[in-house]
């Protein structure tokens, strides 16, 4: 990505990120002078290259995963791959590339804060054999101090606790959280980071 088209890219992605931090708030039902997420900001872009694949029917480019963020942006060009798994067909669905639109995903961060209101979204993608695929995947999150990654805590936001509807996870850091990424080892669990929050994950499962 050429340099200055990268910055004015990043600017715009920025600003946008400001106005759906707003506008998951208000959905939210959140007044402003609690709102989290306005605090929550651009942490990381990966710029994901994948090849050509000779064997794309042994081979997966992504493999399933939930993102640690808050939200992700996500630009993805014209070849297309990405699957995203919807829980009411309980299948695979594609995520068709459309040129000039971006990709929004709840991560696994906003599914903690918001006391399970808000789903993250598990997502993949396959790979082809004729041509590269390029996405940029733009994250969001609080702010990462690595000093206090492992001690400063994230749980469900207060105002959406109540008799009626219980904290349904326990407080994670940030650390914890970044777990998402590696899959759960019996295999067993879907979304296995959130599911070992669970306060009643003896009883259900995520
Ligand atoms: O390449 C894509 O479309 C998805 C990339 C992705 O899921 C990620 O970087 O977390
Ligand atoms: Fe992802």
């Amino acid at each position: 990505m050429h340099r200055d088209s990268a910055t004015i890219f990043i600017g715009r992605i920025r600003e946008l990120g400001e106005t759906l931090s707003q506008l998951l708030s208000l959905a939210l039902g959140l007044t402003p002078s609690t709102n989290e997420f306005i605090s929550t900001n651009l942490t990381t872009a990966n710029l994901n290259y994948y090849p050509p694949c000779p064997e794309p029917e042994v081979a997966i480019a992504a493999n399933p995963h939930f993102d640690t963020s808050t939200f992700t942006i996500l630009l993805q060009d014209q070849v297309g791959g990405l699957q995203v798994f919807h829980e009411g067909a309980a299948d695979w669905v594609d995520v068709p590339s459309l040129h000039g639109a971006l990709v929004v995903n709840i991560g696994n961060m906003l599914q903690l804060l918001s006391n399970n209101k808000m789903k993250s979204a598990e997502h993949k993608v396959f790979a082809n054999a004729i041509v590269p695929r390029q996405s940029v995947a733009c994250f969001f999150m609080p702010p990462i101090d690595f000093s206090t990654m492992s001690t400063k805590m994230y749980g469900p936001i207060k105002e959406l606790v109540s008799e009626k509807y219980p904290a349904v996870y326990r407080e994670a850091s940030l650390a914890a959280l970044w777990g998402s990424l590696y899959p759960d080892l019996e295999g067993s669990l879907r979304n296995p980071v959130l599911a070992r929050l669970r306060i009643a994950y003896d009883k259900e499962v995520v």
